[in-house]
């Protein structure tokens, strides 16, 4: 399989793209890309293929998530430990209560550009190009912070290197070990009725490993997790500086992540995205909104995955609560008709964004559970598997989503709204959510 060139992949359209000012620093910010070490390796690529396999057959169930915007300031040891951790958390319950292999793949390590609905963002009169997130603008609402900056690309790669680096070392280094469920929710929702809850699992989790040790189970066998990075490809110079022939397989791999994913506005048949990654052998993820028909979700199976690979192909739908019963049947049902090997995977977030009065992006999280709801009612319909979820969530105790246990209202939103795209799910919410999809899987 050859990699097609820029010029090449230019030429099918720069959608959701930055119009660089200055190409020859945006040259500059490629080669030095093109010479940087490969963040991940495609033996693990491959090792996530297979897990993602048995999600595709029903055996394994994906929990994805992170921010829906990494900054650059947001690359230290407490925020990346954070949302580890939620993950972790989120993993064990679901693994417990549902007694189902979860597959851990941050949204993180890369998730630094945002496509947009808009190029310009207008605030008291003044209009601006819209913020693209840190590997393409700044945030702050000035000209200058507006100019998309190649460099910025070249500081996605360091900041992803460090966030990976440092992933790496908790889910190896003891941090992640199944010993410290209990460790893992200290300083944090003990008091809450989710961290109570949670307090419960991770006491017959204890349990459970002290009577695997008393019966001579090798305890190393906890002390590490797999746990694999993901982004959403949407910027073509970083994507395809990062695409590298594997030497063992002379197959082409984005090394900028295991996995990655076309987002719903870069999903056009013809377009740039779908053509690159036709090309790379990673895991890759496809968001699916309501306006997808099942003509189009197989064009795009037979372009992403002509051989039918399981493991290779995830679906990622995002209809939105309102619509989900109603639009995902008909694609699930022609899918499987047609015998395409699919991971079908919920994102409960991105067709549930509305404007709160005060202003603040959010989402109700009944809106997020009604919607993963909606997913296990679908596949249980027609006999399919819910395959997982895809998530915009955060270790802190963020107010950017309302409702959930600790009842945040509109007027609460300010209280500590830190996203600079869409609003997460802070940690207690996240928690939250993991003991009803636990139930909704179990039932599955
Ligand atoms: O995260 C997804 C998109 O980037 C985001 O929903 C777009 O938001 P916008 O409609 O404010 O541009
Ligand atoms: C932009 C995103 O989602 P979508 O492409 O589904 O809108 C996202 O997941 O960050």
């Amino acid at each position: 399989m050859t990699i097609p060139s820029l010029e090449e992949l230019n030429a099918l359209g720069r959608v959701q793209q930055p119009t660089y000012p200055d190409a020859a620093a945006l040259d500059s910010a490629v080669a030095r890309l093109r010479n940087s070490p490969p963040l991940v390796f495609a033996g693990e690529c491959d090792d996530l293929t297979e897990k993602l396999a048995a999600v595709t057959r029903g055996e394994a169930f994906l929990l994805q998530g992170g921010d829906c915007a990494e900054t650059f300031d947001g690359v230290t040891a407490d925020n990346v430990r954070n949302k580890l951790r939620v993950l972790l958390q989120m993993a064990v319950v679901l693994t417990y209560a549902a007694s189902v292999p979860v597959v851990k793949v941050g949204r993180l390590a890369g998730q630094y550009a945002k496509p947009r609905s808009s190029d310009t963002e207008t605030r008291d009169g003044v209009t601006l190009p819209a913020f693209r997130g840190d590997a393409v603008n700044g945030f702050d609402f000035t000209p200058e912070a507006r100019i998309p900056d190649p460099q910025r690309l070249v500081e996605m790669y360091n900041a992803s290197a460090a966030t990976l680096n440092l992933v790496r070392a908790f889910t190896t280094g003891g941090y992640a070990d199944l010993r410290q469920v209990h460790a893992w929710n200290t300083d944090f929702v003990r008091d809450s009725v989710a961290g109570l809850r949670y307090e419960k699992v991770a006491s017959e989790i204890d349990r459970a490993l002290t009577f695997m040790q008393a019966i001579g189970a090798d305890p190393d066998e906890f002390h590490r997790v797999d746990f694999y990075s993901s982004h959403e490809a949407l910027l073509l110079e970083y994507e395809h500086s990062l695409t590298r022939i594997d030497s063992r397989t002379d197959k082409p791999y984005d090394v900028s992540a295991h996995m990655v994913w076309i987002g719903e506005r870069t999903r056009q048949l013809d377009g740039a995205h779908v053509e690159l990654l036709s090309r790379i052998s990673n895991p890759i993820g496809v968001k699916l909104g309501p306006t997808t028909t099942a003509d189009d979700a197989l064009a795009l199976a037979d372009k992403l995955n002509p051989d039918n690979i399981p493991g290779r192909l995830t679906f990622i739908t995002r209809f939105g609560a309102q619509k989900i019963r109603d639009g995902l049947p008909t694609l699930v049902e022609k899918v499987k008709a047609a015998g395409t090997q699919v991971a079908w995977v919920c994102d409960p977030m991105h067709g549930n964004t509305f404007e709160a009065s005060s202003g603040y992006k959010t989402r109700r999280f009944d809106d997020v559970i009604d919607e993963v709801q909606g997913f296990f009612d679908v596949h249980r319909s027609l006999g399919t598997w819910p395959g997982g979820l895809h998530v915009e969530l955060t270790g802190d105790d963020v107010t950017e989503c309302v409702g959930g246990g600790e009842l945040i209202d509109e007027a609460g939103l300010a209280n500590r709204y830190e996203s600079v795209c869409d609003p997460r799910l802070s940690r207690v919410q996240s928690l939250e959510m993991s003991f009803l999809v636990a139930e909704m899987l179990r039932k599955a």
